[in-house]
């Protein structure tokens, strides 16, 4: 069977009610980073851009959103770098294992500003919003991928209930655009 992440291979339960969060760990047998994440997160989705965290062997990663106050370092900030601070989304990854902790946006301007990307497969807590999607599907060519399999993966998604897009789910770049939009006066603020 085609594997594309161990959190979504074998499907995915529902969202837990009422589910108010836990404790995101990183893959260092003793004293892993900890984040502690005070709410359901958001948009869950399989990613497979070259630049979210993918645990090993994956195709895809699985992310999340949740707002930024609801993000908080519990132990072993000291050992978390950006790996890339060009880049859109800060992703603050342990210098150890290389896990990617959160990603955080600093442009107050950016339509996703006020939330941070998380994968909560890193927690030992159920009840985590599921992935709903899959987006930058095509981009898993970057990291590899034989394009001759992409016909095979998209059917895969849509087995697993996750409708593949080579950017982000329609609703959410329709919400990108309309943000853009009332930024420069196309549409009305
Ligand atoms: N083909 C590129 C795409 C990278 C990309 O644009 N990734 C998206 C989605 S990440 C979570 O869904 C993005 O918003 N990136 C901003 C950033 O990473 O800062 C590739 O694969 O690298
Ligand atoms: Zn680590
Ligand atoms: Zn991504």
């Amino acid at each position: 069977m085609l594997k594309l992440h161990p959190s979504i291979d074998n499907g995915f339960p529902p969202a837990g009610p009422g589910f108010q969060g836990g404790t995101l760990k990183c893959k260092c047998a003793t004293n892993p980073v900890t984040v502690q994440i005070s709410s359901q997160t958001a948009h869950n989705h399989a990613c497979g851009c070259t630049k979210c965290w993918k645990p090993e062997g994956a195709v895809f990663s699985q992310i999340a959103v949740v707002g930024r106050d609801n993000v908080t370092v519990t132990s072993g900030s000291e050992r978390l770098q950006i790996v890339d601070p060009s880049a859109t989304i800060q992703r603050y990854a342990c210098r150890d294992c290389g896990t990617h902790m959160y990603g955080r946006i600093e442009n107050t301007k950016h339509p996703f500003y006020g939330l941070d990307f998380v994968h909560t497969e890193l927690s030992d807590e159920t009840g985590w919003s599921p992935p709903q999607f899959a987006a930058f599907v095509s981009s898993v060519i970057e990291s590899g991928v034989n394009p001759e399999r992409m016909p095979e993966i998209r059917a895969r998604l849509t087995e697993l209930g996750l409708p593949p897009y080579d950017c982000l789910s329609p609703a959410l770049m329709d919400a990108i655009a309309t943000h853009i939009a009332k930024q420069t006066g196309a549409l009305p603020a």
